[in-house]
């Protein structure tokens, strides 16, 4: 079995190949012959074209794009030296939403990022109710009825909620001319420092600007540019790998997306691999556009520490080849590595947060776009009133002021729960995960549902636990007391102490 790793300038033939090689591990008898996995998917990113001969691997063409927006975006002048009345760092779905209903209140917004015209990288998806709710329907592009979830070869359930995949093209062009419209101007740098005086704030900017603003939004995700912590940062990580691919063919039903895909057959042929998967599992998560094109995605709901991507990305092989999808090209592909649940940030701060940065990613399932999408307004509408309403409630008291409608006591429990919820499933094994789930997917989908879009709150959360529990399996239960004792008590104490 030979593999042809063509550049423009070279040709080398690698062999034998029957997986990938994950660096630091002891399976080497599936290393390549000349380049380590991480040069291979180095060389792979950077558009070097893959072919495998065998029926076992992908065909892989990847080309990457970093697509713009095609917009005349008004710039922030430095020189007249205004302060504005906010500055957003950050151009996420998050900062632009918040910029977007700020300066629809007439209030003066600088958005600041990097790449303000690049189109959002990840593939986002949705439930389509969370989208409705929003008045966000024509930002799909593709629906499906329905989910399905494996949990093993012999159990499937089938999710009557409709989910679809958000146009970040089309998302991020609305909320665009949305800014433009209402006289949002933009600076493309980085902040690297915020400097505070009492009633303004001075950001210095990568190309030596400085923007002064009256409250700073830090939106900039996971790299928490600003909003500070103090507590140690010890979160669970998803990790997911995908490609945007066309294939010869598929065998999952189009009319459906697959939600969660548990099964472990293509493993049957790698005991190695097979036991990581046992220990930390990961599933399939996919969205069938036609017969011939998919979203795949190999996922590691959680882990601490997370799952390395290569050790994904070999997961993801064996099962592609052992579902018979052979890829013939690759449109686009996404490294997700996503810090979940860990401590919240100092509250209040003067830097206010969101998404990301402000401990939103939903500790149990990562999911954050609609999330923060409908916790925009809440900020929006705190900083319009207090900058609105008086002139002298500015800087620390203006920024606590946000941060408590940000994250109200109600929504801190909530949270509570989310991250006791994350503390059980670090601990659930392949079999445990299926049991779980499989109790999970039984609840009446007011309960589901309402879980996986932050809708329910601790009283709800607290009939949800009950009824999880009384669908689990006696060894589910077992697993659940067990696992969930010491994450249970923290969870308490943590309510008890937070009263406020
Ligand atoms: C775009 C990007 C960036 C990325 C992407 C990636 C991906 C693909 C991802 C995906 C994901 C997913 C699919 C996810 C999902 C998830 C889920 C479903 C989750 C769920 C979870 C759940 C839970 C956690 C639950 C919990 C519960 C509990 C804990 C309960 C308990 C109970 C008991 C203990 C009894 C007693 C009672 C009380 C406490 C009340």
């Amino acid at each position: 079995m030979d593999i042809l790793l063509k550049t423009p300038n070279k040709l080398e033939f690698l062999q034998p190949f029957h997986g990938f090689s994950v660096k630091g591990s002891s399976f080497s008898s599936v290393k390549p012959l000349k380049l380590g996995f991480r040069k291979f998917c180095e060389n792979w990113r950077r558009g070097v074209c893959v072919k495998a001969r065998s029926s076992t691997l992908l065909e892989l063409v990847p080309e990457i794009k970093k697509e713009n927006l095609d917009f005349e975006l008004p710039m922030y002048d430095p020189s007249k030296g205004l302060v504005v009345d906010l500055a957003v760092v950050g151009g996420g779905p998050a900062g632009l939403a918040v910029a977007q209903q700020v300066s629809e209140a007439g209030l003066s917004v600088c958005s600041i990022d990097p790449s303000p015209k690049l189109i959002w990288p990840n593939n986002y998806g949705v439930w389509v109710d969370e989208f409705e709710a929003m008045d966000l329907l024509d930002c799909l592009d593709a629906t499906w009825s329905g989910a399905v979830v494996y949990v093993d070869d012999d159990r499937t359930k089938n999710l009557d909620r409709p989910y679809g995949r958000v146009n970040r093209k089309q998302l991020k062009s609305k909320m665009m001319q949305k800014c433009i419209l209402n006289g949002v101007k933009f600076h493309q740098a980085k902040v690297i420092k915020v400097i505070h005086e009492e009633a303004k704030s001075m950001l210095i900017c990568s190309d030596g600007v400085t923007i002064q603003a009256t409250v700073v939004l830090d939106a900039t995700g996971f790299s928490r540019c600003l909003v500070q912590y103090d507590k140690p940062y010890n979160p669970g990580y998803q990790v997911a790998y995908g490609i945007l691919a066309e294939v010869e063919e598929h065998p999952f039903d189009t009319s459906k997306m697959l939600f969660m895909d548990w099964r472990d057959s293509h493993l049957n042929n790698n005991m190695e691999l097979k036991e990581r998967n046992r220990k930390v599992p990961t599933f399939l998560y996919a969205m069938p556009f036609s017969s011939n094109r998919i979203f795949l995605e190999e996922t590691s709901l959680v882990a601490r520490p997370g799952l390395r991507m290569d050790d994904i990305q070999e997961r993801m092989v064996a099962r592609l080849s052992h579902l018979g999808i052979k890829v013939k090209s690759i449109e686009e592909d996404e490294h997700c590595v996503i810090p979940m649940g860990g401590p919240l940030p100092v509250i209040p701060q003067r830097v206010v947060g969101i998404g990301g940065t402000a401990g939103m990613v939903h500790p149990s399932t990562g999911y954050m776009v609609a999330r923060t999408l409908a916790a925009a307004p809440v900020v929006a509408n705190a900083i319009i009133q207090y900058l609105g309403s008086d002139k002298d409630h500015l800087g620390n008291d203006l920024s606590a002021s946000v941060w408590k409608d940000l994250w109200p006591i109600e929504r801190r429990r909530q949270r509570e729960f989310f991250c006791f919820g994350m503390d059980i499933l670090l601990k659930l094994d392949l079999s445990a995960t299926r049991r779980f789930f499989d109790a999970f997917f039984d609840l009446e989908p007011r309960y589901w549902h309402g879980f996986l879009s932050s809708r329910l709150l601790l009283p709800e959360l607290m009939f949800f636990g009950l009824s999880l529990f009384s669908h689990a399996s006696n060894t589910s239960r077992l697993e659940i007391m067990t696992k969930g004792t010491v994450p249970l008590v923290t969870m308490i104490n943590n309510l008890l102490k937070d009263t406020e």
